[in-house]
């Protein structure tokens, strides 16, 4: 083994979220290097995010048009060029910009396997199999994301299903798909995919309801619209054998109830779990079991006053790129105040967003989008809740952007205090809103001088003077 190579920081794992703590760090005054086995950019930018978006994008057009008469699509969705479209947004699996941009910054970009090698120290496996030694002088930082999980089901693993990589770099779509979960990916990719060629596509939800931790009619407006379309939707169903005699041929799911259906490809989507496998956890006395727990400055709580790091997927408080990013400067950034000795706790130092209720868009068709508690969640947690609801095909500027706009809005209000503690909008071309909504929970803006935001006429957002309403402002 070499030398080792001494930086202030080694953050391991170059997705969205790694390589925004190496900017923040290098920001703040520091050296760092950033160690990526695969792709940098992460699954996010090739198997996950921007891919399952690009095939999506054209899906939720082509409906749009559709509700607006006059307009008329010459044919069916052209598929190869859907495709041909994704390819070129995932930079055909090429990270080079990517690694340019962390070598901008400037930091050093380690391609290899990395893992923990006692306290302050990294060795990475190298492509060609050498083995290279990193020294951090105030951090590492835990940066490895998640792993599909493939539930324990007979026969799944040995039938090689699809998980998020395959589903999001199709390049065959198959006629016939059997989805496993109704969770964002079981619902994006399955709509997706159904409207690119899978004609049959069945979902098997062991939930009653789809997207089970949204509103109740988040979940029932998006099942109206897929089984508008012909996806078939069986709720309370789980997959209990999985069958593919001949590898590449047909597969055969089989469900609780005894119902069979065959497929050319069956997608698991229950699911994913942090990766902390084979990242030497062991070898600074932690197990690798579960998401690093961190505390709110993104610091592993298992060594206290340490130098262990964890943001994004890995530590498990919200599986989602903007929240990692978002852990990613509180780390990056706490990180050089502490090795510069100066003030470590303001405000912008600290993750608070997490706890609240993070922002999240589907962008299915309808879209479906919500920040901070559920009505049952705030319930949950003791506050004095009072919820109300709209149909926003209701609202002017919605029924403008199409013929039956089919909807729904809901704010839960602290009656005590009378602000906002969650807020959800489902509907076509809403995606937009949802940030006024963030603002308003996370600023907690009293609804009396929220009031007194107006929304334009006739915009999509008069949804918000319909909801004020509907609470007697
Ligand atoms: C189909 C799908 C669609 C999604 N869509 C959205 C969306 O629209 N919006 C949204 O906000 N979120 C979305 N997500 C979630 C989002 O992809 C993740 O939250 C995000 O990728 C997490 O970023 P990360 O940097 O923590 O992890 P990752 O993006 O997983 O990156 C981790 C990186 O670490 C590398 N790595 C792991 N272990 C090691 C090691 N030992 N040594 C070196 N490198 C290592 C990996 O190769 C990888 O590049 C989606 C997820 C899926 C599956
Ligand atoms: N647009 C977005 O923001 C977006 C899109 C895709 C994924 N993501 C994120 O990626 C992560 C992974 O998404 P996901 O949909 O895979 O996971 P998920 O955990 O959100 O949903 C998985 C679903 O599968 C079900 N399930 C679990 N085990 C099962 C089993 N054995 N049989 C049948 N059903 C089972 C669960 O009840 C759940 O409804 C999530 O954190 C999600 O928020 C976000």
């Amino acid at each position: 083994m070499a030398d080792e190579d001494v930086f202030d920081v080694i953050v391991i794992g170059a997705g969205p979220v790694g390589e925004n703590v190496a900017g923040r760090a290098v920001r703040g005054g520091l050296t760092a290097a950033v160690v990526e086995e695969r792709l940098a950019g992460g699954e996010c930018a090739y198997y996950a995010c921007i891919p399952s978006k690009a095939l999506l994008r054209p899906v939720g057009l082509a409906a749009e048009v559709s509700r607006i008469p006059g307009l008329e699509l010459r044919g069916p969705i052209d598929t190869a060029a859907v495709l041909a479209r994704r390819d070129k947004t995932v930079s055909h699996l090429d990270d080079g910009g990517q690694v340019g941009w962390i070598e901008n910054v400037p930091a050093t970009f380690v391609r290899g396997r990395g893992r923990l090698a006692g306290p302050l120290r990294a060795e990475v496996t190298t492509p060609d199999g050498d083995t290279r030694a990193l020294r951090a002088r105030h951090a590492v930082v835990v940066a490895t994301g998640s792993d599909p999980y493939i539930p324990d089901v007979p026969g799944l693993r040995e039938a090689r299903p699809w998980t998020n990589r395959e589903a999001t770099s199709v390049q065959q779509v198959p006629k016939r798909l059997v989805v496993i979960g109704g969770g964002p990916v079981g619902c994006e990719m399955s709509q997706a995919l159904h409207a690119l060629g899978a004609h049959e596509t069945t979902m098997l939800v062991r939930a009653d309801r789809l997207l089970d931790r949204t509103e109740p009619f988040a979940g029932e407006l998006l099942a109206n619209s897929f089984q508008e379309s012909g996806i078939d939707v069986r709720f309370g169903r789980s997959a209990v054998r999985v069958e593919r005699p001949v590898p590449g041929g047909p597969v055969t799911v089989h469900a609780d109830d005894g119902s069979r259906f065959e497929a050319d490809e069956v997608l698991v989507a229950t699911g994913r779990r942090p990766a902390v496998g084979d990242i030497g956890l062991e070898t600074v006395g932690l197990e690798a079991r579960g998401p690093i727990e961190v505390d709110a400055s993104m610091r592993a709580t298992a060594l206290p006053d340490g130098w262990l790091y964890a943001v994004g997927d890995v530590n498990g408080r919200n599986m989602l790129t903007h929240m990692g990013k978002y852990q990613a400067r509180v780390c990056g950034d706490v990180i050089a105040a502490r090795a510069k000795g100066r003030p470590d706790d303001l405000p912008a130092l600290r993750d608070t967003a997490d706890d609240r209720g993070a922002p999240q868009v589907i962008f299915t068709d309808p879209e479906v989008c919500a920040v901070g508690r559920t009505e049952s969640q705030a319930r949950a947690d003791g506050f004095a809740v009072r919820a109300v609801e709209y149909d926003m095909g209701a609202v002017s500027g919605a029924y403008l952007q199409a013929d039956d706009y089919t909807g729904r809005a809901k704010m839960v209000v602290d009656d005590g205090r009378r602000v906002l503690l969650g807020v959800t909008f489902v509907g076509p071309a809403v995606v937009d809103l949802l940030h006024s909504a963030t603002i308003a929970v996370t600023a907690e803006v009293p609804l009396d001088q929220l009031w007194h935001a107006v929304p334009s006429f006739p915009t999509v957002s008069e949804i918000w003077l319909h909801l004020m309403e509907e609470y007697g402002l």
